[in-house]
């Protein structure tokens, strides 16, 4: 199929092209027929590949979903183009290597930052256990827990302490009904913080020092739409959420997207991680990196990028558990210091 051709294939060509598509293994050339390369969107008929060959740098189409998956295994071949700084970008391992906080040789805990963790309630203690699992792989100098499951908490997290001063909030996960004093309560602090799960219902106004992280169910409601329609166009409804919102948005999903001063996609990571409890991790996670001085941008793609490695490590290509995932972040950061930081 050509050159400059718009979404959506015409009838009689998928008449044609689509029964082909189906039976035999399919490689693209650049992107496969029909998708949407500038939305990443599928808005007609189109094919689907199980290898594309791009050059030069990935278009739009390859890294935000529904598009980047029916563009199959994407590979990347380097002409030696002169290119504008792309509108989309997805961090590789040496971005992250370069922007992962490191202990200074002087650090003290208080220097490298203290992220507190407000989350969980009767109904759901488990989550308050996996966000502080997330915010405890060591990324952070301390971290604090507020809420109904401390008991069960400091048992499982003997580091992990009770209120006082942080750099940086996570709030929602397994929060119930009590999510709303914990946002209200988080907000007091004037620092950045992550908004996830149960909380997110209760952001109206802009945060500028948030990063909220709503699957497509939970951003789908912030924006009285449908969950279909945000999976139909992650990208466009994640920009304008962050937009709306005044602060960082990462839609979760297979590729993860990260709005915010620009965009970022996430391709780290594996289907496995579809498993329940796995954003609890991942907000904990972003809130760490938030406490250490990142940016809310780069706390939630270095986050985002980081638990989709732990996944895809911890997995070896089996299932995995969001404890399992939790478990796996340091080994994923001692990697990244292995090949990529001088001593
Ligand atoms: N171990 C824990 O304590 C966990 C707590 N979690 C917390 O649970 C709360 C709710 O999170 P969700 O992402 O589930 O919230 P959502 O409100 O996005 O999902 C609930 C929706 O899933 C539907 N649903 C329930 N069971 C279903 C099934 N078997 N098949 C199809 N649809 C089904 C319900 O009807 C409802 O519409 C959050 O506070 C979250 O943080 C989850 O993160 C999972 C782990
Ligand atoms: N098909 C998939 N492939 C890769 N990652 C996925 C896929 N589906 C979900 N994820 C990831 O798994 C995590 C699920 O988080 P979430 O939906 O908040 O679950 P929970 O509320 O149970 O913690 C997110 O990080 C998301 O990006």
């Amino acid at each position: 199929m050509g050159i400059g051709g718009r979404p959506g294939l015409s009838a009689a060509v998928a008449e044609a092209v689509i029964p082909i598509n189906q039976a035999i293994p399919l490689v693209a050339v650049d992107v496969p027929s029909g998708l949407g390369v500038d939305t990443g969107e599928c808005t007609g008929m189109h094919l689907r590949a199980d290898l594309t060959v791009t050059f030069g740098t990935h278009k739009i189409a390859h890294l935000a979903d529904p598009a980047a998956a029916a563009c199959g295994a994407v590979e990347l071949v380097d002409i030696g183009l002169d290119l504008p700084d792309a509108p989309v970008e997805a961090l590789g391992e040496e971005d992250v290597a370069r922007l992962v906080p490191r202990p200074r040789p002087d650090a003290q805990k208080y220097t490298r930052g203290v992220v507190g963790v407000r989350a969980g309630s009767t109904t759901y203690p488990g989550a308050a256990l996996l966000a502080v699992a997330g915010a405890n792989a060591g990324l952070a100098g301390m971290v604090r827990y507020v809420g109904s499951a401390a008991d069960t908490v400091k048992q499982h997290h003997p580091e992990v302490v009770g209120a006082g001063r942080v750099q940086a909030w996570v709030v929602g996960p397994g929060g119930g009904d009590e999510a709303a004093r914990h946002l209200a309560e988080a907000l007091e602090d004037d620092v950045p913080l992550v908004v996830d799960a149960d909380a997110l219902q209760h952001v109206s106004g802009p945060l500028p020092q948030a990063v909220l992280t709503p699957h497509a169910g939970e951003l789908a409601a912030m924006l009285g739409l449908e969950r279909a329609e945000v999976e139909a166009a992650p990208l466009r409804h994640a920009t304008a959420a962050a937009e709306r919102f005044g602060c960082v948005v990462l839609l979760k999903g297979r590729h993860t997207v990260i709005a915010g001063p620009r965009v970022r996609v996430t391709t780290a990571g594996t289907a496995w991680l579809a498993t329940a409890g796995a954003g609890d991790v991942l907000s904990g996670l972003i809130g760490s990196l938030l406490a250490t001085g990142l940016s809310p941008y780069d706390a939630a793609s270095v986050g985002s990028w980081l638990h989709g490695a732990a996944a895809t490590l911890a997995s070896g290509g089996g299932p995995i558990t969001a404890t399992g995932v939790a478990r796996a972040i340091p080994a994923v950061v001692r990697n990244l210091a292995v090949r990529h930081w001088e001593t």
